[in-house]
């Protein structure tokens, strides 16, 4: 291995209560919010065609022009107890707000810029009224930040003259200020989530995104930081030149799921996903497909079944409500995770042999206990599981309303289990319970 000093310092998983509650959390909450939601990706009558909230680095608007925005920001219907609600019952365990986007704009009140809520007209500390409002109900908060900051002078895409090295050395304390301002104001929070790390001014701090990540997480023990933070000793970002993860979580998987496990790196993960099939910030007309709560509702069990969470994400309208959509599909998930959440929650994988009805996944509390979120009921209604070797079926039945199922033993160590004709409209879970087989090792390796 190459000696590095800004490398991974932990090889495998965290295993604190903290991070033990993060791999439980299965289903979290995005929000972005800002600037850019007042122009929904629309300006001068002519629709940006990328991401609604990289609007400011359109040629065709002139950044005075979004610069000057936060001077009508003031989302009069704003009810961070509302958000909250709603996210609720949709079942999050876990949310992300935006605070600063690349735009540099900030929803709380720094007192390191004056590019901040407390100098719009609706003044007061969104990122407060959201941490205090969420926490209420249970609901971890974690704040998205992304280091590039389009509106700080001191901000460098490279470092290429002593001139730009004293400009970032400015903006890194700038950035260490605002983090740790956040950490004093916000206490509750769990963690951060990073982003705009991938400029060559960060790739050439990998000692200061190291001392950062230590400094953060002394002053906040516990915190959790995933792998957008870091750059080490050669500018590798996620994975040292080791190939070693750097930071609590594999972050990265953005509107994409791993397709096996052997994708995960058997690292803890998230996926962040778009309801739209781009687009963060609120954009008036959403282009392309709409992904249905049915869809997303499998994206979620196939991230579970794979040891990551499934982080869904919202785009507030500028007045602080959420567009119908995003509405329906919060109450569809919800629905659904009131009946079938023992499937998600503090489960795991399972290293059977992965079927075309849907995803397995397993309590990380109880051995003897294997779920099968079902999407795609053949039509022989006949759900073939393979398990792995010595380990034998014993009872199977509906989640929903312990109905029991019919298990067909097949030669080999597979079995069928035989669903009844009622032709069932919305995915649904099997349960499976499991003893060991003669020679008695159980051998679901649980991924905690
Ligand atoms: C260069 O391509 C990018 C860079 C950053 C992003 C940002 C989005 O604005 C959003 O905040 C997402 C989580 N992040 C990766 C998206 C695409």
């Amino acid at each position: 291995t190459i000696p590095l000093l800004h490398g991974a310092h932990r090889i495998g998983k965290r295993m604190d209560v903290d991070m033990n509650r993060w791999r439980g959390y299965g289903l979290g909450q995005f929000i972005h919010w800002g600037l850019y939601s007042i122009l929904g990706g629309d300006y001068n009558g002519k629709h940006y065609n990328g991401a609604a909230e990289w609007i400011r680095s359109w040629n065709q608007l002139p950044n005075a022009v979004y610069d000057s925005l936060y001077k009508q920001f003031n989302p009069k219907d704003f009810n961070a107890d509302k958000w909250a609600a709603m996210a609720k019952q949709m079942g999050v365990k876990y949310v992300t707000i935006t605070t600063k986007h690349h735009d540099g704009f900030c929803l709380w009140p720094s007192k390191y810029t004056s590019y901040n809520i407390s100098n719009t007209p609706y003044k007061k500390d969104i990122i407060k009224q959201i941490v205090d409002a969420y926490t209420k109900v249970g609901i971890d908060v974690y704040l998205y930040f992304s280091v590039m900051d389009w509106h700080n002078p001191d901000w460098r895409y490279d470092l290429k003259s002593a001139s730009d090295t004293i400009a970032f050395n400015k903006f890194k304390k700038f950035t260490q200020s605002q983090l740790e301002e956040q950490l004093r104001m916000y206490p509750q929070i769990k963690g951060f989530w990073f982003d705009g790390t991938w400029d060559n001014s960060w790739k050439k701090s990998g000692a200061f995104s190291d001392s950062l990540d230590q400094d953060l997480k002394r002053i906040h023990p516990g915190l959790i930081i995933g792998s957008r933070l870091r750059a080490d000793d050669y500018g590798k970002r996620h994975f040292d030149s080791n190939g070693r993860l750097m930071g609590d979580y594999e972050q990265g998987w953005e509107r994409t799921i791993p397709e096996t496990f052997a994708d995960t790196h058997g690292n803890d993960w998230e996926c962040d996903m778009t309801i739209p099939e781009n687009g963060w910030g609120y954009a008036k007309q959403w282009m392309g497909h709409w992904k249905t709560s049915d869809e997303l509702i499998e994206m979620l069990a196939k991230c579970v079944s794979l040891d990551g969470n499934f982080v869904l994400n919202f785009g507030p309208k500028p007045n602080g409500t959420f567009r119908q959509k995003e509405v329906a599909d919060a109450k569809a998930i919800g629905d659904w995770m009131k009946i079938n959440n023992t499937a998600i929650y503090n489960c795991a994988h399972v290293n059977w042999e992965k079927q075309d009805w849907g995803y397995f996944t397993t309590p990380t509390s109880q051995d003897d206990k294997v779920y099968m979120i079902v999407f795609n009921v053949p039509v022989s209604g006949a759900l073939r599981v393979l398990p792995t070797k010595n380990i034998l079926l014993k009872k199977a039945y509906l989640l929903d309303g312990d109905k029991q199922l019919s298990i067909e033993k097949l030669d080999g160590s597979a079995y069928f289990v035989h669903l009844p004709n009622e032709g069932q409209k919305q995915p649904f879970v099997v349960v499976l319970e499991t003893e060991k087989g003669k020679n008695g090792k159980q051998d679901i390796n649980k991924h905690i």
